[in-house]
């Protein structure tokens, strides 16, 4: 299998993460794409390509204009603005106040994210550019023949919504493949997102859809993060409806029965008929992920891979979360060679 990557994802480097009551190290840090990069190397996965450059025009196809230039700006409003640290959101329009844009970059920040734990600083707009880039590299090798493609983004992108940012992610990449195949004639487009956390911003983006069915499993957002979407009775609206799948798991869950719900969004997606298909591929699912309370093992990942080539379609990877820097890089490889070793 094909890896696009780019060196400009260590343009991404935030020194900050509130946690806790902490500004921690970001969980979200440049090895974790130099680790997976380095497994593909090792075990010859395939050709490594640097991304195409596509412009803005394919991000504007799921994300707002405004929210766009407000990507591009917001480090410099900051700077300008004199604020010390590395900008952070800290004000939200809570219940019965109004969503409006202010003019102050504070209100700004609080208008455009959903949390807190998503430091911006310089480089982060150029990281998150790169990061589309690569995945619509990615779409590209897989519209033009390629069984499958992985797509080595960094920052992820799945939790980001047409003008939101937070948990981690600016530009949703997943959503962007998705649309992206939908603009080159490709009449359905299923999207499935096996990260630990609900994919919250790829399921707003498609929620009134029906030619886009977004699938996710996940960590029950009762307990964690994106805590205020990603449940069960969340099944699409309009002519979206029944076209939106969640699928949520507690604490502990095993390979075992995290993939009974597996097979549920495969069949889901087979009775769909998509004729490409994106994984929004996190693997914080992991048994030794720091941030997520799933008991996925490094060999489930190989299990997966050959279960997601099964569905016979044309397939994107963007990759995701993982958290645990040393097995990151097993495991995401493990899911694109237990892919290619399947027919
Ligand atoms: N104490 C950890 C809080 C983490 N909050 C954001 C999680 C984003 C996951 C992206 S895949
Ligand atoms: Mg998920
Ligand atoms: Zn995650």
């Amino acid at each position: 299998m094909k890896t696009v990557f780019s060196p400009l994802h260590s343009r991404r480097d935030v020194k900050t993460e509130l946690d806790g009551g902490l500004l921690i190290e970001p969980h979200e840090k440049p090895s974790r794409a130099e680790t997976i990069l380095a497994r593909v190397k090792e075990q010859a996965l395939g050709e490594i390509l640097e991304p195409e450059e596509y412009g803005l025009e394919p991000v504007k196809r799921v994300h707002t204009a405004d929210y766009v230039a407000f990507l591009k700006t917001c480090w410099q409003e900051w700077l300008a603005a004199g604020k010390p640290g590395e900008a952070i959101p800290a004000v939200w329009a809570g219940r019965g106040m109004r969503h409006r844009l202010p003019r102050d970059i504070d209100g700004r920040l609080g208008y455009y994210s959903f949390a807190a734990e998503t430091s911006i600083s310089d480089g982060t707009w150029e990281a998150a550019r790169a990061s589309a880039n690569v995945a619509l590299t990615a779409q590209k090798l897989v519209a033009k023949g390629e069984r499958a493609a992985f797509g080595l983004c960094r920052p992820p992108g799945h939790h980001a919504h047409a003008d939101v940012f937070g948990g981690y992610c600016f530009f949703n990449n997943a959503a962007i493949v998705a649309q992206a195949f939908r603009d080159q004639g490709y009449g359905k487009v299923a999207v499935l997102d096996v990260d630990f956390h609900h994919g919250n911003g790829t399921q707003a983006i498609f929620y009134d859809r029906n030619d886009v069915l977004t699938i996710s499993l996940h960590g029950d957002p009762d307990l964690v993060f994106p805590h205020f979407l990603g449940f069960e009775d969340e099944t699409g609206e309009g002519a979206g409806e029944g076209y939106n799948l969640n699928m949520v798991y507690p604490p502990n869950t095993p390979y075992s029965v995290w993939s009974q719900g597996l097979e549920n969004a495969c069949e889901r997606i087979q009775t769909f008929k998509p004729d490409a298909l994106v994984v929004a591929l996190g693997v914080d699912t992991f048994e030794e992920d720091p941030i997520s309370f799933f008991k996925l093992i490094s060999s489930d990942y190989l299990t997966l891979g050959a279960r997601l080539a099964r569905l016979g379609l044309p397939t994107v990877f963007t990759m995701e979360g993982g958290y645990d820097v040393d097995a990151i890089g097993v495991n995401a490889v493990n899911v694109m060679q237990g892919f290619d070793r399947t027919a």
